[in-house]
């Protein structure tokens, strides 16, 4: 046997396993260890832990707990607690949070979400373009101060996936492409009555009636352009839709008898079908009042419904619309919305330079009397917000709605923008530039330490947008030469990609992030009459800047782009940035490989048809003493000797909530060249405490197969080795349900190991930490043998991208022996402050 305990020395002779934990980090599965698995799970440590600046709340939401607990957030797994699990969004991740931001203003600040902040990016002016030279902001009457305060959610990953969806809308499983376009207004148009004037863009209608009075948006467009636009070839025709269905598709309560009777006008769909190929309109309904929701489809994408309704906008705000251009972010906005928004975000713009101008006015006569230390941009802003003359209050991808390329602001613009300016961005190109990440900054540390910068915050946010290929808005400041301070400026230059990411050491020695933004195509440019491009160009060479500081995130350092093969549902890159080794040969699978000789018992599973909702009825959540073991959002509620999870054998559909380890990773992980551990697992996005990471796959030996393969032990894992023991306080609520005998009746001869040292999956690459932050936890929901549980890692603490992970080996130093049975030994190189030196 190769982990031994000090009495036996028949064992002497052996192998070194790889161990789950056994200490008060995790149940105990150590062989032959006498470990009081019972206090990881103190009475007086409930579950539902939440986490909240230190505070681990306990949420009341499932099953039922009220107490507060008051932990260390820093450490994994205190002494008396399970693992601590994110439960409850706190205040900030529900609220607007404009005001603290607008408060905090200082240098780039953006708000952090979990996953995927598509954000705004602030350039500078030391990479700005000369407006003075360029005759610009010469009307001071002219410019407006911006307030746009989008309030992003600052949310949970999943949150901001949800918003994308939002906003962009496509569903990809339908045959045509179909965009849901929500909140479409409809109003009257001024010189029809209550008459909507629908048109398509740029689309010869053929086959089908045809549509009354179309002013297209883009013959608008076109008339500005010298270049004809190229006739498509394109077919319009419309699917016959029921009344009913249309109605149903509109707002019925507001587009009643009279749209159905004008849908026979205007939809030219009676009596044709939509066949194969064509374009399939579903609403043309006239409406009196706005209609909620609008469903549209279309042969493409680029058919976009719009309408032109006489708001008293100019052609110079239609030229300049930027929806026409499919610059928009999501490119849903109607041209009636885009126009709106336009002449709603110059409302507010111009209240808010009022009320500057007289907080300025004011504040010069108090500074003259030198009592004046007012940040009188944040004040107008929240005087307008009392007076409820904010706008785009709901975070937006892409394009801040109403806002146009061009557009010049005195102050602090959205609340994801704070003014910076020193950091020392370059610009490759007009189109390109190289953005600084926040932090680290020598000329912003107040208290002159100089820190490397962390890839968390704005950063993180970047990287988010740029993994996610999220747009990013970029807003340029200037200021007039020979101007007060006060007169800075700030133009909206458009959308841009987030294209690479690197880390580099700075000039202070410290590690820095650089992300290289490219301006999206189909903009309209800045015109020479709003700026000049930038003067100074650096050129800087991507690949040596990069080799030379060690990238960790250039594509270029991808060896291969899915460890799995296809067979995780996520694909696992692997990325070498450290030497030119590629990963050694194993065959990857994603389920326990048995043993022929193995026999696979069938445990008995749930009869919950409806999945699993009431707890105390279902037989797995029984065995689990009598709850859940996940909360709602599939986070393991605490450590346990072995969790029962629904199975093949339960009734319980796959979506229970009662099964979260058995479908696999859910984040992108990583496979990653450390620098002295060998191969390493990260992951790329954030990773909630008690968030299930993956399992450890590999084949399944007995004690003597182990034995065997003593020389090559890296890959090996006892498994079974736990005491189970359920809290008594949780058992008292299974009722009178059936609880499976608890006691294990293990025996040594029992041990089975894994071994992924052949076959295998993404869990073979966790690397061992003194202070880790993933633990490895028995589950059951295959089979119904006890001595074979699934070991599953989940995160013990929230893990930020990028970071390592890591469980505890928990080898007992000098208790790891070689064939012959001379203690082996080997350095640990985790790198943590607590690092005990030797892993075995
Ligand atoms: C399960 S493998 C982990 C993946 C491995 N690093 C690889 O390259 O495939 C276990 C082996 O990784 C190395 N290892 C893991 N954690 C380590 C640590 N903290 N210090 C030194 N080596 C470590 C040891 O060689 C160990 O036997």
């Amino acid at each position: 046997m190769s982990v031994l305990a000090e009495t036996s020395p028949s064992e002497m002779l052996g192998k070194k396993k790889l161990h789950q934990m056994v200490d008060t980090k995790s149940p105990s599965t150590f062989k032959r260890l006498k470990v009081d698995a019972t206090r990881n799970f103190p009475e007086n440590c409930g579950p539902f832990v939440h986490e909240n600046y230190g505070t681990r709340e306990i949420y009341p939401e499932f099953p039922s707990a009220t107490k507060l607990v008051k932990v260390n957030a820093t450490r994994n797994f205190p002494e008396n607690c399970g693992p601590c699990v994110l439960q409850k969004k706190n205040e900030r991740d529900t609220q607007c949070s404009a005001n603290a931001e607008i408060e905090s203003c200082s240098e780039v600040e953006m708000n952090v979400v979990e996953l995927g902040d598509p954000l705004s990016v602030f350039v500078p002016k030391d990479m700005q373009f000369d407006l003075a030279a360029a005759g610009a902001c010469e009307k001071e009457g002219g410019d407006s101060s911006h307030l746009n305060t989008s309030c992003q959610p600052t949310t949970n990953g999943n949150h901001v996936l949800k918003t994308k969806e939002e906003n962009l809308m496509y569903d990809d499983s339908t045959q045509l492409n179909e965009v849901l376009v929500n909140q479409v207004l409809q109003k009257p148009s001024t010189d029809t009555g209550n008459t909507c004037d629908w048109f398509i863009k740029g689309y010869p209608i053929e086959n089908g009636p045809e549509l009354p009075a179309i002013v297209s948006q883009e013959n608008l467009i076109d008339g500005r352009n010298d270049e004809p636009r190229k006739e498509t070839n394109k077919r319009v025709q419309y699917k016959e839709v029921a009344d009913d269905e249309s109605r149903s598709q509109v707002d019925s309560s507001s587009c009643s008898e009279s749209n159905s009777q004008k849908s026979g006008d205007k939809t030219p769909s009676a009596g044709k079908k939509g066949g194969k190929g064509e374009i399939v309109q579903e609403e043309a309904v006239k409406c009196p009042e706005p209609l909620h929701t609008c469903k549209v489809i279309f042969e493409d994408e680029s058919a976009v419904m719009k309408k032109q309704i006489n708001l008293g906008v100019s052609q110079e705000d239609l030229r300049n619309s930027d929806v026409l251009c499919g610059a928009s972010g999501h490119g849903l906005l109607t041209e009636y919305e885009h126009i709106q928004k336009v002449k709603e975000v110059k409302e507010t713009l111009k209240l808010f330079d009022d009320e500057y101008t007289k907080l300025l006015q004011e504040d010069k006569a108090e500074k003259h009397e030198g009592r004046s230390k007012r940040r009188i941009h944040i004040e107008a802003a929240m005087n307008l917000k009392k007076q409820k003359k904010w706008v785009n209050c709901e975070w937006t991808f892409g394009h801040v709605p109403g806002v146009q390329i061009g557009d010049q602001f005195r102050k602090d613009v959205a609340s994801s923008i704070v003014d910076s300016g020193r950091y020392d961005n370059e610009a490759i190109s007009s189109e390109t530039f190289i953005y600084v990440g926040q932090g680290g900054n020598p000329k912003v540390s107040l208290n002159g330490r100089v820190e490397g910068q962390k890839l968390e915050g704005g950063n993180l946010a970047l990287k988010n947008s740029m993994d996610l290929g999220y747009p990013v808005r970029v807003i340029c400041s200037r200021q007039r030469l020979n101007s007060e301070k006060s007169d800075l400026r700030y133009i909206y230059d458009g959308l841009y990609t987030v294209t690479k990411c690197w880390e580099e050491r700075a000039p202070t020695e410290k590690y820095i992030f650089k992300f290289e933004l490219k301006r999206n195509l189909g903009q309209p440019k800045l015109t020479r009459e709003l700026v000049s491009r930038p003067a100074k160009l650096v050129k800087v060479n991507h690949s040596c800047v990069n080799k030379a500081t060690k990238s960790i995130m250039q594509s270029e350092f991808v060896v291969d782009y899915d460890v799995s093969q296809g067979k995780e549902k996520i694909p696992i890159h692997v990325v070498n940035a450290i030497d030119d080794e590629k990963l050694p040969p194993f065959t990857y699978i994603t389920n326990m490989q048995y043993p022929d000789w193995y026999y696979i018992s069938r445990p008995q599973g749930c009869n919950c048809t409806s999945g699993c909702l009431d707890s105390e009825q279902c037989s797995c959540a029984s065995r689990n003493g009598g709850e859940i073991p996940f909360n709602t959002r599939g986070s393991i509620v605490r450590a346990q000797p072995l969790v029962y999870e629904c199975g093949p054998s339960c009734k319980c559909p796959p979506s229970c909530k009662n099964r979260v380890s058995q479908h696999g990773p859910r984040y992108h992980l990583e496979v990653f060249k450390t620098e002295s551990r060998g191969w390493g697992l990260r992951s790329r996005d954030h990773v909630s405490s008690g968030s299930f990471i993956c399992e450890y796959v590999g084949e399944l030996l007995d004690e003597k197969e182990a034995e065997n393969r003593i020389d090559h032990d890296e890959y090996l894992f006892d498994i079974g080795n736990y005491d189970e023991e359920i809290p008594k306080r949780n058992v008292a609520r299974s009722n009178n349900l059936k609880v499976e005998s608890n006691s294990l009746m293990r025996k040594d001869e029992d041990g089975f190991t894994l071994d992924a040292l052949r076959y295998g999956n993404v869990g073979r690459f966790i690397n061992h930490s003194c202070s880790p932050n993933l633990y490895a936890q028995n589950v059951m929901y295959y089979h119904g043998d006890k001595r074979v549980p699934h070991i599953m890692f989940f995160a013990s603490e929230s893990i930020a991208p990028l970071e390592e992970l890591t469980y505890h080996y928990n080898y007992h130093i000098d208790h790891v022996y070689d064939k012959n049975g001379d203690v082996k030994r080997k350095n640990c190189r985790c790198g943590s402050r607590k690092c005990e030196g030797r892993m075995y």
